[in-house]
């Protein structure tokens, strides 16, 4: 279970160069709040900017927060402390695989970085390619994989070490159809009591994603958590049937 208080975060940009050199900042997280429940599919909703991002990168542990508390399991997250790494299993958006790497080797590494041995990281990538339907891909060099491959690829290596708690940022990006279908299958069945009743956050801006996976939605604009609850609880709430106009009703009004 991950639990957001009152998180906040600014960055300061720099621009020009000698004398026209400039300092401004961005308030990228202003206040954002919610809880993401086991066994639930938890949507942060925004805008492109809205701070969906930022906010996965402080939970995730790799950047600092300004203020505010998240607890994952019960746990502080400190940014680049090991405390909560164990619970969590991340996807950026970067995907950041190694090129030369086979998909076997990026998976089983990161096993063996969260203290599995090498047989254990290894039968773990063979069982996660399998369900992740993935087995063909398994001993080819990540080189030259398209979007689907890499996404895949990158969710499995995020999975290694079996994590309560699954981290997704904007993972249908660059997906099709059929992979974006397959990617929601199963991340219905991690969050089954057979697949382990994870929790899972993710972030999207895509309306229908949230409509067909989330059990919980925290709209996120300017910074802040503007309205959560499920689906049919924000279409009450906004007094919309269609929830493309529920969003933009709670996000910009
Ligand atoms: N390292 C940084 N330095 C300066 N500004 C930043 C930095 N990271 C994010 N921002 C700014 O903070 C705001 C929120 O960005 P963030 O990436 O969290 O939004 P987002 O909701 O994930 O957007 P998108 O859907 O477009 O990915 C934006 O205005 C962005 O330009």
């Amino acid at each position: 279970m991950i639990i957001v208080e009152q998180l906040s975060k600014q960055f300061v940009r720099e621009a020009g160069l000698g004398w026209r050199r400039s300092k401004s900042v961005v308030q990228a997280v202003k206040d954002i709040h919610f809880s993401a429940a086991d066994g639930m599919v938890t949507g942060l909703l925004g805008a492109n900017g809205a701070g969906k991002t930022t906010t996965l990168r402080m939970i995730a542990a790799l950047l600092a927060s300004d203020t505010g508390q998240i607890l994952v399991d019960g746990v502080a997250v400190e940014a680049g402390k090991q405390a909560t790494q164990a619970r969590m299993g991340v996807l950026s958006d970067a995907r950041g695989l190694y090129p030369r790497l086979s998909a076997r080797e990026n998976i089983a590494y990161y096993g063996v970085l969260h203290g599995m041995s090498h047989d254990e990281a290894n039968e773990r990538a063979t069982a996660l390619a399998d369900a992740l339907d993935m087995r063909a891909l398994l001993e080819r060099r990540c080189e030259g994989f398209s979007q689907g491959e890499k996404m895949k690829t990158a969710l499995a290596r995020a999975l290694v070490h079996d994590p309560q708690n699954i981290i997704l940022d904007e993972p249908t990006n660059g997906l099709d159809v059929l992979a974006t279908r397959a990617l929601r299958e199963f991340l219905a069945w991690l969050k089954s009591p057979a697949g382990g009743s994870k929790c899972i956050l993710f972030s999207t801006h895509i309306m229908q994603e949230v409509e067909r996976l989330c059990d919980h939605v925290v709209i996120v604009a300017g910074g802040e958590t503007v309205a959560q609850g499920t689906v049919a609880e924000l279409l009450d709430q906004a007094k919309e049937s269609n929830f493309e106009d529920a969003f933009v009703k709670l996000a910009f009004a």
